[in-house]
């Protein structure tokens, strides 16, 4: 059987070292390096707390794909080292699986056409649990009979972006069905700054950072009589490891950039 040949970036993280444990339990996938700001030429072994494997750490993207064969590069570091660590991959023949969020509009737009020029898949996830994606999916649906809709997204404090990719996909995929609407009263003031939350097309969205948290979101829709709430929980981040392993086994039939896992669940 041919293995699947997988670079991780961030394999000290929290993410990173997750995906770590996933890829050693897989007898199709093998890590062949991982990228790092720091420990080059250390093998992940020689790190504490991360598995037994042999790959070697590379702190230059490029180094790293000259000197190893990848077929898929897994992002799970920042916004910006995100975003150029992709680019890279693609213009490299390297097909990457991003769960690193904040990326602009502009950023996705231009990923998606380096993606089409190059001829080279590309899946970039905001989330990668199947439960916060049907829960995005049930919001999408909701929002045709409920445009009142606000998101409450709340996330461990450590995390850098806000909103949290959940939050804006969502509110994306609602935006796909429901009519622009300026929501509350049409007179509303915020006394204080930021009271009502961030706003997209007319829908609130609001964040919430603090320790003891992982990655959670309600949408909460708002009719006559009535409220309906769809709410999702990571409780671990063993949560985002199925759609990981999925997005690397798609990925390589791809020749296109993908946006979001609903995208390519059956
Ligand atoms: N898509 C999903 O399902 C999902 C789930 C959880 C987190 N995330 C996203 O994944 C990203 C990572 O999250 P985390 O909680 O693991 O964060 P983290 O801070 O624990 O890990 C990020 C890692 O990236 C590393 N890093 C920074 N710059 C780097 C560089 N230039 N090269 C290589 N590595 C570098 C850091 O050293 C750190 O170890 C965030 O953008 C987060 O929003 C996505
Ligand atoms: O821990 C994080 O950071 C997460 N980020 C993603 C997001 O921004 O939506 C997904 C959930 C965890």
């Amino acid at each position: 059987m041919e293995k699947i040949k997988v670079v991780v970036a961030g394999p000290r993280g929290k993410m990173g070292a997750e995906a770590l444990r996933m890829i050693e339990k897989q007898e199709d996938l093998e890590l062949v390096a991982c990228l790092d700001h720091k420990y080059e030429g250390k093998k992940i072994s020689e790190i504490d707390e991360l598995p037994a494997m042999d790959a070697v750490i590379y702190t230059d993207i490029q180094k790293c794909f000259d000197s190893v064969n990848a077929d898929v590069l897994v992002d799970l570091t920042t916004p910006e080292f995100g975003y150029l660590h992709t680019k890279t991959a693609i213009q490299n023949g390297v097909r990457p699986v991003v769960g690193t969020t904040g990326f602009t509009d502009e950023q996705l737009e231009e990923l998606t056409e380096l993606s089409e020029e190059k001829g080279i898949g590309v899946i970039i996830a905001p989330n990668f649990a199947l439960g916060a994606v049907l829960m995005m999916q049930f919001a999408k649906w909701a929002a045709k009979y409920f445009p009142d809709v606000e998101i409450i997204e709340k996330h461990h404090d450590n995390k850098l972006d806000a909103p949290s990719g959940t939050a804006v996909k969502t509110a994306q995929l609602i935006k796909e069905v429901r009519e622009s609407k300026k929501q509350g009263h049409p007179d509303e003031k915020e006394t204080l700054q930021g009271a009502r939350g961030a706003d997209m097309d007319g829908m609130k969205i609001h964040s919430m950072r603090l320790p003891g948290l992982v990655a959670h979101q309600e949408v909460v829709f708002g009719s006559k009589g009535e409220n309906l709430t769809i709410k999702h929980d990571s409780f671990h981040r063993e949560s985002f490891m199925t759609g990981v392993k999925l997005a690397i086994d798609q990925v390589m039939k791809l020749d296109i950039l993908v946006y979001g896992l609903e995208n390519i669940l059956e």
